[in-house]
């Protein structure tokens, strides 16, 4: 009897709160009993609850919808299929509208704004807030505004967009990269299969950017039992947060409310990479390394600690920021090696062009490698690991035909959008030559619609750390098919993990070319 008690006043509640959402005004006793379920019907046009989508369902809106969140990206194809162009779902209370349509998307992400809007991670932001002692705002990934602004500035152009810096980096990412072959051949089978080659390429893309950012050689591609404790401990926190924002994201917001499972687990992590980021930090200034002459070697560690005008905590929360978010780039790579691997014709192309460069090619050996730099384009362009990029609308706009106010959160689908044959002929093909020029020159605003492929997203809120990731692209790459014929041992499959990543194990034959 009870359960059918709560039952019953669950359906009067959800009908008169989802009937006041969506018409904007109480509903009365006279619709309710007149009209059965009101909360199934649509009154008015005009506003958000009136886009198609999942049933909503008060307090939990449409999550019960999402119970696979390692498959949301699935998930999100079919809402598109099913409800159409753009779709309105309730994250608990909050209405997120994704859009699927090329021009929506543009529309939004090309919006001219001094601060773009982001949504920010919930868990980081909340737990942030909650530690003043160390942290002085939300940080470069979760500020809004006019502090965002000024984070922005101040920790990134002289450090990790410079030409400069990318063309000093370029010789150690070489030597990086050739740690990261030999650490292949040690660790590959008799068959020459290499099997959890994921790990591998995480130690790789870590190894990379400690060494940019902290200024250190940390020893992840060497064989285990060299390495130090602290960042080992401080790569398997950096691997674990994003499996976590996702859970905290898409699962129950119990942890808003007390410490759950969920949110102890974040803390642990980011307490982790916290207190060995700021160990460094302590080391870094006790040996005197921030008085160093050499300014063209000095790490990003050193030139984020010389800015003057930025709170320290600042300071340290932006390399927390840098180096969880480098997690991407392996991702990235194991998505456009797969790609490569599947498709003999694309791999012999790399490996004529990677003949013609030098073995430690420099910045502008790499931009010459067109037909490479291409292929990593048409990657991003099917399976980019930002699958969509998220804003907070700063005005009204007409989206689809529905009028949608600004203080809205939108998901923009530009996987679904490149993946769908209105915007690209084939597009479910891997064809790198789409980008290429006439004179066989790389150009990114070749194809009609390029201006949905936005990897690293768009405008001011661009990620920065594009042209280092670029850069470490094209040199693995063409290091990798330099040196072997590259064959995946199955299919690639995704993950959703808050951004998309490879579902491990991974595993490849790495036959040595002769
Ligand atoms: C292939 C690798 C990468 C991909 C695909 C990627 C993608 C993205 C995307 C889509 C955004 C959101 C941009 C927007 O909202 O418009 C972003 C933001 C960001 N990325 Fe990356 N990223 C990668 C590598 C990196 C690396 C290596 C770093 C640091 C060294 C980095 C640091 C950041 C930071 C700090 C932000 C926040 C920027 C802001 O809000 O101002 N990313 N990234």
């Amino acid at each position: 009897m009870v359960p059918v008690t709560v039952i019953l006043i669950y359906i009067v509640v959800a009908s008169f709160l989802v009937y006041t959402f969506r018409n904007k005004k109480p509903l009365k006793w006279s619709d309710f009993f007149l009209n059965g379920f009101p909360m199934l019907k649509v009154i008015k046009n005009d506003n958000i609850y009136c886009i198609p989508g999942p049933l909503r369902l008060p307090f939990i809106g449409t999550k019960w919808q999402q119970i696979k969140m390692n498959k949301l990206h699935e998930y999100y194809a079919d809402l598109n299929k099913t409800y159409g162009n753009i779709v309105m779902e309730m994250n608990g209370n909050i209405p997120v509208i994704s859009l699927f349509k090329r021009e929506d998307i543009e529309k939004v992400l090309q919006f001219n704004s001094a601060y773009p809007f982001r949504p920010p991670t919930e868990i980081v932001s909340f737990y942030r807030q909650k530690h003043p002692e160390r942290y002085s705002s939300l940080g470069l990934v979760n500020e809004q505004g006019p502090q965002w602004a000024k984070l922005r500035s101040k920790l990134t152009p002289k450090t990790l967009e410079s030409k400069r810096m990318l063309s000093t980096f370029c010789p150690e990412l070489n030597e990086i990269c050739d740690e990261f072959i030999n650490a292949i051949k040690q660790k590959r089978n008799a068959n020459n299969v290499l099997e959890n080659f994921d790990d591998l390429m995480k130690m790789m893309s870590l190894e990379a950017s400690s060494s940019l950012i902290l200024g250190r050689r940390m020893g992840y591609l060497q064989e285990s039992g060299e390495n130090n404790e602290n960042f080992m401990e401080l790569g398997n926190a950096a691997k674990n947060i994003f499996a976590i924002f996702r859970d905290a994201f898409y699962g129950n917001c119990l942890w808003k409310y007390f410490p759950s499972r969920i949110y102890k687990e974040y803390a642990a992590n980011e307490e982790k990479i916290y207190n060995i980021i700021l160990e460094i930090i302590k080391n870094t200034i006790q040996n005197n390394e921030f008085m160093a002459q050499d300014k063209e070697n000095e790490s990003i560690l050193v030139k984020i600690l010389k800015t003057e005008g930025l709170d320290i905590r600042d300071k340290i929360s932006g390399v927390i920021d840098f180096l969880t978010a480098t997690q991407v780039l392996s991702h990235t790579a194991i998505f456009l090696l797969s790609f490569i691997s599947s498709n003999a014709e694309v791999q012999e192309k790399i490996f004529q062009e990677s003949s013609l460069l030098s073995e430690n090619p420099s910045l502008d050996e790499l931009n010459k490698a067109h037909y490479t730099r291409a292929a990593i384009q048409e990657s991003f362009r099917i399976s980019p690991s930002a699958f969509a990029v998220a804003r907070i609308l700063e005005q009204d706009f007409n989206l689809s035909e529905y009028h949608v106010e600004a203080g809205n959160i939108v998901l923009c689908h530009n996987m679904i959008a490149c993946n769908n044959e209105e915007n690209f002929e084939n597009a479910k093909e891997f064809i790198p030559e789409r980008w290429l020029n006439e004179n066989g020159e790389m150009n990114p605003n070749q194809p009609t619609n390029s201006s949905i492929v936005v990897p690293f997203g768009c405008g001011r809120r661009t990620c920065p750390g594009k042209k280092l990731s670029e850069m470490e692209l094209v040199i693995l790459v063409i290091k990798l098919v330099r040196e072997f014929k590259i064959e995946y041992m199955s299919p690639c499959e995704q993950q959703f993990e808050f951004v998309l990543a490879p579902r491990g194990p991974i595993n490849i034959k790495f036959e040595n070319r002769v």
